[in-house]
């Protein structure tokens, strides 16, 4: 493996890797750091925990040092925690620069940005809908001249998922300069290849690991198969073995919607386990508080939405647990990959129900590599299940007494107000949509009965005409027997 020095980067940003930590690149820098250099656009893909950030942090700081101006650079990514560690490596590898940087993203104070904007910062890291935001509503900041915009996750900001980024990504590049460098960077951005090539159009170097699995193979990928209802106990019983074996371990759980999340976490910490949570219906300044606390080990449990599963890099963590199995293996490969970064190892555990199994079956298949059981005794298991249940259970009721669902329903109804549509007129189109839907799927069903139907009454016909020929043939035989 080479060094930073034939690289091109230059020593003062060799000295600041060193002092980080950082000796040798790795593969994606050593790819992709030359071809940035060299002026051309780039789409880097590598597994997670790889070292993407510092791919492209270090060229365009080395840029920034020949020629330094404000505004120079935009990153993009789609949380907000990631947004904030991105600057971070900026601000700390760019250190001896001077190097000012601004952060925009949603749950913050926007005059305050505005006011940071308008001071023209070297580098601006946000996510789209905020910055969209401030370029709707403010003059007081131009990128114009901005020689790099960089999409971290770029996947994910291209893709039409729950969040859609695509409307406010599209006002954002037509206040750019078409004269940039775009660099282009995520674990998984095969699926999104074809947008994300025409985002870069500059003859884009194109750099993906050669690999035959999409997961590190520092990671012990594991999986328990678990009756719906026991799902708790297992849980519970995992995180009692690990914080009982490894008192520095910190553990992240994943689960698939915000409540859940809350009532997991009201329901480990009724058990005593120091448990924070992160998901999107908390305040902006409780999610960072609450990483902050998670990242410095005052928590070592923290039970999150996939708002966590992309970027976040945490080295003290070293087992992910999925509370729900991910329907996409997207989705699966950025949560494990939370574990087993920077060749340190990890263990991820998935709890699968009867249900789950199919989409077991899809994940392995796109990450080519098999998940093995993990081992539990089912008896420690079964001794704490009723003690878990009726903990969650009174945990529901805590939180059905508050008005968690009612905020719920007043930020779905606010983030629809702000794409500028009508709350009430899209609840009467969802639920028309549902009626033609269940139309639809009765009509299906009907015909399907039909075709069952005819097939069950043409087999029977069949049958009735075999037996009908061979007792035929039995006579006729019977005939010409006695003639
Ligand atoms: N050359 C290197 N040698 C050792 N460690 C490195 C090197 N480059 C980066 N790192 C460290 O590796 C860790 C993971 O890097 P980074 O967060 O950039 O990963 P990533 O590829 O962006 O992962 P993800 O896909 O999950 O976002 C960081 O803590 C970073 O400081």
């Amino acid at each position: 493996m080479s060094d930073f020095s034939s690289l091109g980067l230059s020593d003062w940003l060799i000295k600041q890797c060193q002092q980080l930590g950082i000796s040798k690149p790795t593969p994606v820098q050593q790819n992709c750091v030359p071809a940035i250099l060299e002026g051309r656009d780039c789409l880097g893909c590598a597994k997670t925990g790889s070292g993407k950030t510092a791919a492209f942090v270090l060229p365009v700081l080395q840029k920034l040092s020949e020629d330094p101006y404000g505004i120079f650079c935009l990153v993009l990514t789609p949380t907000r925690e990631l947004a904030y560690q991105i600057a971070e490596q900026f601000r700390v590898l760019g250190k001896p620069l001077g190097l000012r940087d601004c952060i925009v993203v949603g749950g913050m104070d926007m005059v305050a940005q505005a006011l940071e904007l308008s001071k023209q910062p070297h580098i601006v890291v946000g996510t789209p809908g905020r910055l969209a935001d401030h370029i709707r509503s403010s003059n007081t900041f131009s990128m114009s001249r901005i020689q790099f915009l960089i999409l971290d996750e770029a996947d994910r900001l291209l893709e039409q998922g729950c969040t859609d980024f695509t409307k406010d990504l599209e006002e954002i590049l037509g206040i750019l300069p078409a004269k940039r460098q775009t660099l282009l960077f995520s674990a998984t951005l095969t699926d999104t290849l074809q947008e994300l090539k025409n985002i870069a159009m500059n003859k884009p170097f194109f750099w993906e690991s050669k690999s035959e699995t999409r997961t590190v193979e520092e990671l012990d990928q594991r999986y328990i198969l678990t009756p719906e209802k026991v799902k708790d106990a297992y849980l519970v019983h995992l995180i009692q073995t690990f914080t009982d074996e490894h008192d520095d371990w910190s553990i992240i759980i994943f689960t698939n919607t915000c409540k859940t999340c809350q009532i997991l976490t009201m329901m480990l910490r009724e058990l005593n386990f120091p448990t924070i949570s992160l998901h999107s219906m908390m305040k902006q300044k409780q999610r960072f508080a609450n990483l902050a606390k998670f990242k410095a080990s005052v928590y070592k449990i923290l039970i999150a939405t996939d708002v966590a599963a992309r970027g976040l890099d945490i080295p003290a963590v070293q087992v992910v647990i999925n509370h729900n199995t991910p329907g996409l293996s997207k989705i699966y490969i950025h949560r494990v990959g939370r574990t087993a970064r920077a060749g340190r190892s990890g263990v991820s555990i998935t709890l699968v129900t009867q249900y789950d199994i199919h989409l077991v079956h899809s994940i392995e298949e796109q990450i080519q590599t098999k998940l093995k059981e993990y081992p539990v005794k089912e008896k420690e298991v079964l001794k704490i299940l009723t003690q878990v249940n009726v903990t969650r259970r009174e945990c529901e009721i805590k939180l059905e007494s508050t008005d968690f669902d009612e905020k719920r329903e007043i930020n779905k109804r606010k983030q629809m107000i702000l794409e500028g549509k009508d709350p009430d007129l899209e609840a009467k189109r969802k639920a028309e949509l549902e009626k033609i839907k269940s139309q639809k799927k009765r009509f299906k069903q009907k015909i399907q009965e039909t075709i069952e139907r005819q097939k069950r009454g043409q087999l029977k016909k069949k049958l009735k005409k075999r037996k009908e020929m061979k007792k035929k043939k039995s006579a006729e035989a019977a005939a010409s027997s006695t003639s």
